[in-house]
């Protein structure tokens, strides 16, 4: 991995990246970053050894542009990058909501495109990414930009069309599960837990429960009916969550996520 790559618009994300980079063996030399506020350019520096340059000096200087500021800031951010990216870089966009479309009309023709989706998760190496190409990425731009993203968690390739329901699932996916446990620990209160034991109990049923899921190679629904004793406890809670119409609210939330990802690409 010797070409440079730099990260726009280093925060949570963009952080995480940088510091996957290096952990997977990328000099501090060939990773450059930019920031909107200079203490925080400084900070990136100081922690990382990386330099904190310019839009304008990355778009020169780093053959792999990663682009990491927020949705409704990607427009000012490809007027200031736009007419000094080479058409030879990568463009690697991690924005919710955004086509590769979008980025090509604002690039020189030809500039290759990919579009990733990735999650908090990056930040302890566990990330969901998921990752597109636009109309001009080849299979080697694929490869480029998974060797980024694998190092911070598992890569998934699908066609951009599945980009705003993986955003939805995946991309917003970690904050269902902190809303869980969050509801479960105060239901721990209401049952007369202490709120650290409750909570305790709770995560690590959480982290039980996912290395299951990732392990065993069992369908959920397997998984559950072990939990699950005739005339139990778990049948209980169980008639109550359906009662709540828990399934339905999941439905209607990950379809109103994805509607969201749809509309934030008109929102710049
Ligand atoms: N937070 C999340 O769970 C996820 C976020 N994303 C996407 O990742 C992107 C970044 O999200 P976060 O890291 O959470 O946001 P963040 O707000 O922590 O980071 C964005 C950074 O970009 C900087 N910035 C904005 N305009 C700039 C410019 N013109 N030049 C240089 N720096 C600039 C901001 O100062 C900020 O530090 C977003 O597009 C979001 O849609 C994707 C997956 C998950
Ligand atoms: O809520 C958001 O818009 C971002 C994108 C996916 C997760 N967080």
């Amino acid at each position: 991995m010797t070409q440079t790559v730099a990260v726009l618009g280093a925060g949570k994300i963009g952080e995480a990246l940088v510091s996957g980079l290096l952990r997977a063996g990328q000099a501090p030399a060939d990773v450059l970053v930019t920031a909107r506020r200079p203490e925080r350019a400084a900070e990136l520096h100081r922690r990382y050894g990386v330099e904190a340059v310019s839009n304008e000096q990355a778009a020169k200087a780093a053959d792999t542009l990663i682009l990491t500021v927020k949705p409704q800031d990607m427009g000012a951010l490809l007027d200031e990058l736009a007419p000094h990216v080479p058409a030879d870089r990568l463009v690697v966009s991690g924005a919710a909501g955004v086509p590769t479309g979008w980025f090509e009309q604002r690039l020189a023709p030809g500039t290759p495109v990919v579009r990733v989706m990735t999650n908090t998760p990056v930040l302890v190496d566990e990330a969901m990414s998921v990752i597109s190409a636009g109309a001009h990425a080849t299979e080697e731009h694929l490869r480029r930009t998974e060797e980024i993203f694998r190092h911070v968690g598992r890569t998934v390739r699908v066609p951009e069309s599945q980009q705003d329901a993986a955003t939805a699932l995946s991309g917003s996916g970690p904050a269902y599960f902190y809303l869980l446990v969050e509801a479960m620990t105060d239901a721990g209160i209401l049952l007369g837990l202490p709120r650290t034991v409750a909570h305790d109990l709770i995560v690590q049923s959480a982290i039980g429960a996912s290395v299951m899921l990732r392990d065993s190679g069992e369908h959920p629904v397997k998984l559950r009916e072990a939990v699950t004793s005739p005339a139990g406890t778990t049948i209980a809670a169980i008639r109550e969550l359906e009662n709540h119409g828990v399934r339905a609210a999941f439905l209607a939330a990950l379809e109103a996520a994805r509607d969201r990802s749809r509309e934030l690409a008109g929102g710049r």
